[in-house]
C-alpha cells in the first residue's frame, strides 16, 4: 500500500523584507492520482479498506486486493454455496469533480428467505452477514472519504488563494532573479574588464620586474665597477701624493734654477754694459724713393756691430771722403723688421718682470723713425712697435709664471713731456676723441701757468720715480692695452714740419709697473718698464719751425742737450749730476743713476741731407755706450 504526497515550499519574499527566511510546508494528498481498486479475496470476497490518519492530515485511499484466481464474471451464478455476483469486477471510482462516489461493491442480496437446506446455507448466511458488516464498514469509509474530499477541497481553496500570491511572488522572484542575473552579467562584464586590466597590469608588472631585474644586475655591475674605480682612485691618490711631492721637489729646484738664470742673465747684461746702445737705420719712405732724394753712405759690418758713415768734404778745393766708424751693441740695417729689433730688447722686458727698473728710449733726429720703432702700427702684427710687443710678451710671461705661483698686477701710465710740462695722455680716457682733445688743450694751456699739475717725486728708499697725478690704469688684457695706446696716441702732440709730416712735438713716456706676488714661495717683485719715444733733435733752420713750433723745437733741443749732459757727467763720473735741469732728466734720474737697466736705440735717417745729424746722434750713442751707470738692483723679496 502506498500513498503519494505533493510538497509545496513557499518562500516568503525574504530578499525584500530581509526578514528571517520562513518555510511553510504543507502536505496535501493527491486525490486525483489515487487509484482505487476493488479486489477480491482469493477465497472469499473480502474487501479491505484503509482508514484515514487524521493526525497526519493524510488521506489514505482505500485499495482492494484483486483476487488472483476465480474472478467472477457478471451474471455468473454462484453455486449453492456461492454468492451470485450481479456486477462486473468492481472498482472504486474516484471522481473529484463530481465528488460523487458510488458504492460499486457488489451487493449480495440474500433473496427471499427460504428454508435452510444444509450447512452450506448457514455458511452462506454467515458470509452474507460478514459482507454486510463489511459493507457497513465500506460505507463508513465512504463517509470518511467524502469528508476527506471536503477537506481536500478546503485545501484546494487554500491553494487557489495561495497560488496567485505565490505566482506573483514567483514572478517577483523571477524579476529579481533576472535583475540579479543582469547584475551578475554586469558584474561578470566588470570582472572581465578587471580581468583584462589585471592581465595588462600583470604584463606590466612582469615587464617592470624584468626591468627591475635588469636594473638590479646593472646596479650590481656598477657597484662592482665602482669598487674597482675606488681601488683605482686610492691607487691614483697615492700616486698623486708621490707626484705632488716630486713636483714640490722639482719646483724647489726650478726656483733655484730660475734665480740662477736671472743672475746669469743680469750678469750677461752687466757685461754688455748697463747702457746698451743699438742703432737702427730706417729705410727710405716711398715718397723719398719717388723723389730720388740723395742717400748717405752708411755701411753696416757683417757682424752688425759697427757702422761706417762716409761724407764728402771739400777741403783745399778737393773733395775728400771722410769715414767715421761707430760701434754699437747691435746695428739694424734698413731691412731689419720690427720683430728683429724686439728680439734684442726682449731680455730687458724679462728683467722688468724679474723686478728691475728698465728704461728703453729711442733717440734720434726728427724723422729718423723713433715713433715708428716704439709704437709702430698697433693694429698690424708685423708693423707694431716695441711698446705693443713688450705688452704682449709681458702678458704671455706672467700667465706662464702663474704656474709657479706668481700673480702679477700690471699698471700703466702714459705721459708726454711737452714744453717742459708733464701731460697725462690717459686722462679722460673714457671721453670721445673730440672732447679729450679739447680738454687736453685746455690742460696744456693751464699747465703753462701751473706746471705742477703732474709732477715727479722720488722714493729715495726704493729708488723709484713716481709721476704724481698721472692716471694709473690697471690692465688685465692685451686688448685693453691696445685701446689705451690708440687713445693716448690720438692725444700726443704732433705737427707737420719740413723734416717730418707727422712730427712728435713732445717726449712720449710709456711706463708699465709690474707688481708680482708669489704665494707659494713668499716672494714679491716690483719692476717697471719705461719705453720713451724722445722728440727728435731738430735743426730749426732746416725744419722751418716758427712760432709755437719753434718754441717746441727749442724745448726739445734743450731737453736733449741736458740729457746728453747728464750722460756725459755720469760717464765722466762727476761728483754732481744735474738731473733737475730738465723734466726729461728728472724723470730719468733713477734710470740713468744706477738702479735701472738702460737701453738706447739710436735712430738714424738714410738721407744724405741728414748725415750731419746722423753723425751727431751716432756720436751721442757712442758716448752713452761708454757710460757705465752702475749695477742695477731689483726691488722686492726674493
Ligand atoms: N723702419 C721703418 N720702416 C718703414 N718706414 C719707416 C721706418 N722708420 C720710419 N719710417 C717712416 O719714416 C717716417 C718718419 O718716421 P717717424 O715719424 O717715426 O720719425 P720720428 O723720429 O718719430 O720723427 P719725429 O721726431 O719728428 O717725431 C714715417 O713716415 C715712418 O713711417
Amino acid at each position: 500500500m502506498s500513498s503519494t504526497t505533493l510538497r509545496f515550499e513557499m518562500f516568503p519574499r525574504e530578499y525584500k523584507t530581509n526578514s528571517k527566511r520562513k518555510r511553510i510546508t504543507e502536505e496535501i494528498p493527491t486525490n486525483r492520482n489515487v487509484k482505487q481498486k476493488t479486489v477480491f479475496n482469493s477465497t472469499i470476497g473480502n474487501v479491505s479498506t484503509s482508514g484515514v490518519d487524521p493526525e497526519k492530515n493524510r488521506t489514505k485511499i482505500a485499495t482492494y486486493k484483486e483476487a488472483p484466481t476465480k474472478a467472477l464474471a457478471p451474471g455468473r451464478k454462484i453455486p449453492l454455496n456461492n454468492v451470485v455476483v450481479s456486477n462486473n469486477n468492481t472498482h472504486t471510482q474516484s471522481n473529484e469533480k463530481k465528488n460523487n462516489y458510488k458504492d460499486t461493491t457488489t451487493t449480495i442480496n440474500p433473496g427471499p428467505s427460504r428454508p435452510i437446506i444444509n450447512s452450506n446455507d448457514a455458511n452462506i448466511m454467515a458470509e452474507i452477514i460478514k459482507l454486510r458488516a463489511e459493507t457497513a464498514q465500506c460505507k463508513e469509509q465512504l463517509t470518511n472519504l467524502r469528508r476527506e474530499t471536503a477537506e481536500c477541497k478546503e485545501h484546494n481553496k487554500v491553494i487557489e488563494t495561495e497560488f496567485p500570491r505565490l505566482r506573483d511572488e514567483l514572478a517577483q522572484v523571477k524579476r529579481d532573479h533576472e535583475t540579479m542575473l543582469d547584475n551578475i552579467g554586469q558584474a561578470k562584464m566588470q570582472a572581465n574588464i578587471y580581468a583584462e586590466d589585471l592581465k595588462v597590469l600583470n604584463e606590466q608588472l612582469d615587464a617592470i620586474n624584468r626591468e627591475n631585474n635588469k636594473f638590479h644586475e646593472d646596479v650590481l655591475k656598477l657597484k662592482k665597477d665602482l669598487n674597482h674605480k675606488n681601488d683605482k682612485i686610492v691607487e691614483q691618490k697615492s700616486l698623486q701624493e708621490s707626484l705632488l711631492k716630486q713636483i714640490q721637489e722639482n719646483y724647489d729646484s726650478l726656483r733655484v734654477e730660475e734665480n740662477t738664470r736671472k743672475e746669469l742673465h743680469n750678469q750677461l747684461l752687466d757685461l754688455k754694459g748697463n747702457i746698451r746702445v743699438m742703432c737702427r737705420v730706417r729705410p727710405c719712405t716711398n715718397k723719398e724713393r719717388e723723389d730720388q732724394i740723395e742717400l748717405a753712405k752708411l755701411e753696416c759690418s757683417d757682424n752688425k756691430r759697427t757702422i761706417k758713415v762716409s761724407t764728402k768734404r771739400l777741403r783745399l778745393w778737393q773733395v775728400q771722403v771722410e769715414t767715421s766708424t761707430y760701434e754699437f751693441d747691435h746695428i739694424f740695417g734698413e731691412n731689419a723688421n720690427q720683430n728683429e729689433i724686439y728680439s734684442e730688447l726682449s731680455p730687458l722686458v724679462q728683467s722688468a718682470i724679474d723686478g728691475y727698473n728698465v728704461c728703453i728710449f729711442a733717440y734720434g733726429q726728427t724723422g729718423s723713425g723713433k715713433t715708428y720703432t716704439m709704437e709702430g702700427d698697433v693694429s698690424s702684427p708685423e708693423k707694431k712697435g716695441m711698446i705693443p710687443r713688450a705688452i704682449d710678451e709681458i702678458f704671455d710671461k706672467i700667465k706662464n709664471l702663474e704656474k709657479l705661483g706668481w700673480n702679477f698686477g700690471v699698471y700703466v701710465q702714459y705721459i708726454e713731456i711737452y714744453n717742459e710740462s708733464i701731460q697725462d695722455l690717459l686722462v679722460d680716457e673714457d671721453k670721445t676723441y673730440k672732447d679729450r682733445k679739447k680738454s687736453y688743450k685746455d690742460r696744456k694751456k693751464s699747465c703753462k701757468e701751473s706746471k705742477d699739475l703732474c709732477k715727479i717725486v722720488y722714493n729715495e728708499n726704493t729708488h723709484m720715480t713716481i709721476i704724481e697725478n698721472a692716471e694709473r690704469h690697471k690692465i688685465t688684457r692685451k686688448k685693453d692695452m691696445e685701446n689705451l695706446l690708440r687713445k693716448a696716441s690720438e692725444c700726443r702732440s704732433k705737427s707737420s714740419t719740413n723734416s717730418n709730416s707727422v712730427s712728435s712735438r713732445s717726449h712720449g713716456v710709456f711706463i708699465l709697473h709690474l707688481e708680482g706676488e708669489n704665494t707659494l714661495g713668499n716672494m714679491s717683485s716690483q719692476g717697471s718698464l719705461s719705453l720713451i719715444d724722445l722728440a727728435g733733435s731738430e735743426n730749426i733752420d732746416k725744419s722751418g719751425s716758427i712760432g709755437n713750433q719753434m718754441t717746441e723745437a727749442q724745448n726739445i733741443n734743450k731737453s736733449l742737450f741736458y740729457l746728453r749732459n747728464v750722460i756725459q757727467q755720469i760717464k765722466d763720473k762727476s761728483n754732481y749730476v744735474n738731473y733737475r735741469d730738465s723734466v726729461l732728466t728728472s724723470l730719468l734720474k733713477y734710470s740713468l743713476g744706477g738702479t735701472a737697466k738702460v737701453c738706447m736705440l739710436v735712430n738714424v735717417s738714410p738721407l744724405a741731407d741728414s748725415v750731419n745729424e746722423t753723425k751727431k746722434s751716432l756720436t751721442f750713442g757712442q758716448t752713452a755706450r761708454k757710460t757705465h751707470v752702475g749695477t742695477a738692483s731689483r726691488s722686492g723679496r726674493f
